[in-house]
Parts: C-alpha cells; sequence; structure tokens
C-alpha cells in the first residue's frame, strides 16, 4: 500500500481550516479548504470530518473563523452574532459531546474578553489550545491502553476512533500506534461498521498506514471471528459516557460488548475527558442521532434495498456500564464502581 505522510487531518491556517476528506477515504486522499462558517457546518454534517474530538477541533476552529470573519466593532453586537455562530455550530449533531464541551470553552473565551480584536485573538488561541491538548490527551490514552494488552494481543475494534478522528494518535486506536513506535506486536481485527464504513474505508486504511496488523471483517462475523481467532480484547471510542459509565458510541458497540461478556473478554472504552458528560446520570437519556435512509438503502450512488422500503438508522447505540471492563482516558484508568469512579476520575 502507499504509504503517505498524511499532515494532521485538521489544521488551521488563519483564513481557512484545512481538513482531510473522510468521505473521500480510502481511494481519494483529498484536502478540503473550509473558509466559511457554513462549509464547517456541513463537513461536520456530512461527514467529511467525524469522530467526538475531531468534531469538537473543527467547530472550535469554525467558531474562531466565524469571529474572524465579522466587521462588527460594537463589542455587545459582536458578541452575540459569535453566539449565534456557536449555536448553529451546536446544531450539526446531536451525539458527541466533545461538539460542545469545545463550544462551551469557546462561548467562555468570548465572554471574558472585553473588545472585539482581543476576543478574535482570544478564540484563535482557544482553539489551538483544544487542539494541541487532544494530541496529547490522546498519545496519554495511547499509553494507558498500551498498558492492557499483552504483546501479541490480538484485539477487536469498530468505527474509528484514530489519529483521523481525533487531533492525533486517536482513543481506541491509540495503543496500536504507539505499538509501532514501540515496537510491541499487536493484531486488530477491525468490523467494517455498517452503514457509513468508517472500519473498512478509515480504519483499516488508518491502520495499514502505520503499518499496524490490522485484518478487516464485516459486523456480522464478530461473533465468529471472536471464538475462532481467539480474540483477546475488545477496545472501542466513545462519543457520550454518562455519569454512571453508560457510554454511546458508533452502533454496533453495544452487541460488541455483549458478545465480550459471553466470551469472557475485557471491554476497553477509550476516551477522552471530554467526553464524559457529569450532567447526565444514566446513557438512557443520551441523544442518539439518526441519519438519513440513504446511508442504508444505498453503497454510493447504487441502490441495495427496495424503493419505500421503511429504514431505521441510529448512528449510535448505548454501552450499559456493567458490560464495560475499564474505561480508559489520559488520566489513567478507571474501573467499576462507575458512579463512584468516574466523578473522582474527571475531576482530579
Ligand atoms: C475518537 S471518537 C470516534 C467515535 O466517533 C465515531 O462516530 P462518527 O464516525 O459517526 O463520528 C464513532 O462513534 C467513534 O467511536
Amino acid at each position: 500500500m502507499q504509504k503517505l505522510n498524511i499532515p494532521y487531518s485538521i489544521q488551521w491556517n488563519e483564513t481557512h481550516i484545512t481538513i482531510l476528506n473522510q468521505q473521500e477515504l480510502p481511494l481519494k486522499t483529498e484536502f478540503l479548504d473550509l473558509y466559511t462558517l457554513e462549509d464547517v457546518f456541513d463537513s461536520i454534517v456530512t461527514l467529511k470530518v467525524r469522530g467526538a474530538p475531531a468534531i469538537g477541533i473543527t467547530a472550535a476552529f469554525g467558531a474562531a473563523l466565524a469571529a474572524n470573519a465579522l466587521n462588527e466593532e460594537h463589542f455587545p453586537v459582536f458578541i452575540a452574532k459569535v453566539k449565534e455562530s456557536i449555536s448553529y455550530l451546536a446544531s450539526s449533531r446531536p451525539t458527541a459531546v466533545n461538539l460542545f464541551w469545545a463550544l462551551n470553552r469557546m462561548e467562555s473565551v468570548l465572554i471574558e474578553s472585553t473588545t472585539v480584536n482581543e476576543a478574535k485573538t482570544n478564540l484563535v488561541h482557544e482553539a489551538l489550545k483544544i487542539f494541541l491538548e487532544d494530541e496529547e490527551t490522546c498519545r496519554q490514552i495511547g499509553e494507558y491502553g498500551l498498558s492492557l494488552l499483552k504483546p501479541g494481543s490480538q484485539v477487536m475494534t469498530i468505527c474509528n476512533a484514530g489519529g483521523i478522528a481525533t487531533a492525533r494518535y486517536g482513543t481506541a486506536l491509540a495503543p496500536f500506534h504507539l505499538s509501532i513506535e514501540k515496537n510491541i506486536p499487536l493484531k486488530v481485527y477491525a468490523c467494517e461498521t455498517r452503514p457509513v464504513l468508517q472500519g473498512s474505508r478509515l480504519t483499516a486504511w488508518e491502520l495499514m498506514q502505520a503499518g499496524v496488523d490490522v485484518t478487516l471483517i464485516t459486523d456480522s462475523m464478530a461473533a465468529h471471528t471472536i471464538k475462532t481467532k481467539e480474540i483477546n480484547a475488545i477496545i472501542v471510542g466513545a462519543d457520550r459516557i454518562a455519569a454512571n459509565g453508560d457510554t454511546a458510541n458508533k452502533v454496533g458497540t453495544f452487541g460488541l460488548a455483549v458478545l465480550a461478556q459471553h466470551f469472557g473478554i475485557p471491554f476497553y472504552v477509550a476516551a477522552p475527558s471530554s467526553t464524559f458528560d457529569l450532567t447526565l446520570a444514566t446513557g438512557e437519556i443520551i441523544p442518539i442521532e439518526e441519519r438519513k435512509e440513504e446511508e442504508i438503502t444505498h453503497i454510493g450512488n447504487t441502490r441495495i434495498a427496495p424503493n419505500d422500503v421503511a429504514v431505521f438508522n441510529p448512528a449510535f447505540d448505548v454501552t450499559p456500564n456493567e458490560l464495560i471492563t475499564a474505561i480508559i482516558t489520559e488520566k489513567g484508568i478507571i474501573y467499576p464502581d462507575y458512579e463512584e469512579n468516574i466523578h473522582q476520575h474527571i475531576t482530579l
């Protein structure tokens, strides 16, 4: 496979944001320049940029871009207009709490500023801080995740919680990127992740680029693969983790957690502290995004289902905390009792 030295999947360029267009991978490596608030909103809604941390980072840069574009000298009016832009970006996708966490940081910086020019500068600096913090956060998640995986382990994952879903390294995939740096043998089995195929299009591509031993399977092969290939563990990302550890992640994750319990193997969630939503006592009330039916009825432009068939297309599901062996963050590893240990861990 041709190895491309991909820089970051998101880059700030003062007048625009450059993103790796994840909808075109793996067949085309295309970078897009986002100049307007609408460009940024569209890139998130259409999954050109996706993955909880990456969504937050891109939205933060989008807020800074929108503020820079305003020719408004009256500060109270400027604040009101930037807040409108932030609300607009917040409406792009409902499940990943990182989007709202990042935008809340931007709004805090906005209202703490005293002039238009100071606010514009501070917003760019805050967005860059969010980006740079995420890179170090993901590396730490990789270190803690790696500590749980014996050399030679065979690990299953779903969707893409990789470097392109974050500033760098990823969350669930961070241990595998670090395993290459540290020359630790690990093998990944990646579920293709219907309907948008983040596993086949993105995780297989990203891990092959990094030199990680990866095998692609369909989602329906997970149980048979765990049994016949003697999978040692499952590790997944997250989009929102409730105060009791219930975790929203790509649809199909819940099923893998049930399989992990059935086969008696550990099921790990890897996520930064910014993915926890302590305002939610349980995962029952995590908003689950439902996406357009064409994602299921078509592959590309080819229809694969009858016209007018009824479709249910939830993009996420919620794994109950009792199925989760441990949650890996940049601060360490959280074990049950999650209600008690999450609050202590996150507010460290
Ligand atoms: C590192 S978080 C990645 C997380 O986001 C993905 O969802 P989507 O591709 O729809 O943005 C999936 O749930 C991953 O686990």
